[in-house]
């Protein structure tokens, strides 16, 4: 198993480049089945979680292949088997995003269940009932949702759907099937994340009618039938967000080439009253931040508040801060697994319920640690930086889950930090 090895005390000063957003791309190849045209995504990041939602695509029966440039194409004219295994979903929970596309073009599907993982549980009983409100039969039994049309009926049916919460894979799962359903369908509570515009602007592209993307009420008129296109992913703003900690925790300066400001009003706000100057620039965002950092209180909630794959960057830096703060995390009970992690190098925090008490340390000490998230392993790393000393971090499968040459990147930065093979 891979571990990093970190030495910190170098501040970070350079360029970097943000590549595409994991949680766009993972729905953009969902989307990709709703159509026989082929369809080419770009700047598709390499990571692990594309190239296991590669594998399902590929294991239904469609072709996807990746070129030199980070582009994918997908061609899923000869889909064989609407099927998305256990296997391939329990180490990815964005496999259920195949549900709404599969079910809407075939009119039919089995994707597994996606249970629980280290930060909660993953529930998708609001998946389940939209669905079933656009006409779908669903079954769970035996760890699958089984989906189905009913005799006689082709499509599914738009529908008025107000989810009981604000749920991101559920929003794109609807408007996916939406998009080929007979009749409009209007949802409400509907998720504002920027990948939800970007899925939205991907479906347009390929013929699908939607207007009120970015807000709470998304409204979709079903095409027959949607075609090819092809779309560039939108940067990743939870890797520039990690990106600009690391950089205030080191107390350095850089470049994010690339970079969303725009997406990460929530976070930004933040270092800026922490002390760092953080400015959006015609190439992506700029970051400068000397000495050390106040600490800041947030709470973390749906876009545009601030996000809960942010939460354990931040603490990271807060954990290093002048000062005490709270960290309240509201989407998953389970999400402060870093917390311990943290207390290994010298961190003061108490967990309590939902809040998280963090005492500022002017300084922590190397140590081994273990990654048990994805965003989990980014705060190790952030901390490894600051650390007096070798900092181990073991498990570093989660984070290449969803970074895209997280440590190249960090080297390029100048910072000390190596990948160790079992
Ligand atoms: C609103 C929010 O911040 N969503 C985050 C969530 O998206 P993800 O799409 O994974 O999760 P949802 O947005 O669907 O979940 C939001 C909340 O609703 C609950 N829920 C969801 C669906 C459902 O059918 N039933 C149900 O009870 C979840 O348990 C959770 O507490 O995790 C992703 C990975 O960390 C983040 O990128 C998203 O920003
Ligand atoms: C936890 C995350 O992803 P997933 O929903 O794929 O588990 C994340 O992106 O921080």
């Amino acid at each position: 198993m891979d571990k990093l090895s970190i030495r910190g005390g170098r501040p970070l000063h350079g360029e970097v480049r943000i590549s595409g957003a994991k949680n766009a791309a993972l729905p953009q190849l969902c989307a990709a089945l709703l159509t026989a045209d082929p369809v080419t995504l770009e700047n598709v990041p390499r990571l692990q979680d594309v190239a296991t939602m590669l594998k399902l695509i590929r294991n239904m029966g469609a072709s996807a292949e990746r070129n030199a440039q980070g582009s994918v194409r997908i061609d899923s004219s000869k889909l064989s088997s609407p099927e998305a295994p256990y296997e391939l979903v329990k180490t990815m929970r964005a496999s259920v995003l195949a549900l709404g596309p599969l079910l809407a073009r075939f009119g039919e599907a089995t994707v597994s269940l996606p249970g629980g993982c280290a930060i909660g549980s993953r529930p998708v009983d609001q998946h389940i009932k939209g669905l079933q409100q656009m006409g779908a039969e669903i079954l769970v039994e035996h760890g699958y949702m089984i989906a189905k049309l009913p005799k006689g009926r082709e499509r599914l049916r738009g529908a008025s759907i107000t989810t009981d919460m604000v749920t991101v894979t559920g929003t794109e799962n609807f408007m996916m099937a939406a998009a080929l359903a007979d009749g409009e369908t209007v949802l409400e509570n509907a998720a504002q994340e920027p990948e939800i515009g970007d899925l939205a602007e991907m479906l347009i592209r390929m013929g699908a009618k939607i207007e009120g993307h970015g807000t709470s009420r998304i409204r979709i008129e079903g095409v027959p039938r949607l075609s090819g296109c092809t779309h560039r992913v939108v940067a990743d703003r939870i890797e520039a967000g990690t990106f600009l900690c690391a950089v205030a925790a080191t107390g350095g300066e850089a470049l994010l080439r690339h970079g969303r400001a725009d997406h990460l009003e929530a976070v930004i706000e933040k270092l800026r009253q922490a002390g760092a100057e953080v400015s959006a620039v015609d190439e992506g965002i700029r970051i400068r931040a000397d000495g050390r950092l106040k600490a800041q209180s947030f709470r973390t909630t749906e876009y545009p508040g601030f996000p809960t794959d942010m939460q354990a960057q931040f603490m990271a830096l807060n954990a290093v801060a002048e000062g005490a703060s709270h960290v309240t995390e509201t989407i998953f009970e389970n999400r402060f697994m870093h917390v311990n992690e943290l207390v290994r190098l010298g961190a003061k925090i108490q967990v309590d319920g939902k809040v998280a008490v963090v005492e500022g340390v002017p300084r922590l000490s190397g140590a081994t640690v273990m990654a048990t998230d994805l965003r989990a392993s980014a705060s190790l790393v952030i901390a490894g930086l600051v650390a007096e000393g070798e900092t181990l971090v073991d498990r570093i499968y989660h984070l290449d889950r969803g970074y895209d040459q997280m440590e190249g990147k960090l080297r390029g930065l100048g910072a000390e930090i190596e990948r160790i093979g079992a």
